[in-house]
């Protein structure tokens, strides 16, 4: 099983970076993970809806077909640590890969949560999509340990 996270916008702030990386490593003892970033659109002088749309082709054209996409926005539904396991271990027993997608400062474009087997929200809280990027990847790891039974998830 392969679990990507596909993010809009580098990390260059040197504050979340660390963070992602050490969870990044951490998921690699339990499944194929691979970060992404792609270029934000709305750097490119393109008016905000242009910019999205833009940013959401670049984000499909990345889907494979044995891909469950998984669209983080905060109007999603709120799962549970326990619960996000669950889909984690349905999609392995799947035989299904997991594609993760945060959008840019704008937000992700109506067409990628309505191309998605799940939007989920990590609050009912706006948070900085670096900031997301961090509590997912921590989820993530959470999940494999809960799949695995191990001692971390209390
Ligand atoms: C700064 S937020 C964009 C906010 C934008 N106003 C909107 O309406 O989506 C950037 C990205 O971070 C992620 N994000 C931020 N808060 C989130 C939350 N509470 N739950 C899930 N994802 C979140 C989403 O992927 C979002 O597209």
């Amino acid at each position: 099983m392969k679990v990507r996270l596909l993010s809009i916008g580098k990390d260059r702030s040197g504050l979340y970076e660390p963070a992602v990386q050490e969870y990044a490593r951490r998921l690699g003892h339990y499944t194929r993970f691979e970060l992404v970033e792609l270029t934000e659109a709305s750097g490119k002088k393109l008016k905000p809806g242009d910019a999205k749309a833009s940013e959401a082709e670049a984000i499909l054209s990345r889907r494979k077909p044995q891909d469950w996409v998984v669209a983080l926005d905060e109007r999603g539904s709120l799962l549970d640590s326990v619960e996000l396991s669950r889909y984690v271990g349905k999609a392995q027993t799947g035989a299904k890969d997991l594609l993760f997608v945060i959008g840019g400062d704008e937000g992700l474009d109506s067409s990628v949560r309505d191309a998605a087997n799940l939007t989920l929200s990590l609050s009912k809280m706006t948070l900085p999509h670096r900031l997301a990027r961090v509590v997912l990847v921590e989820q993530l790891y959470r999940a494999f340990t809960i799949l695995k039974g191990e001692p971390y998830h209390k």
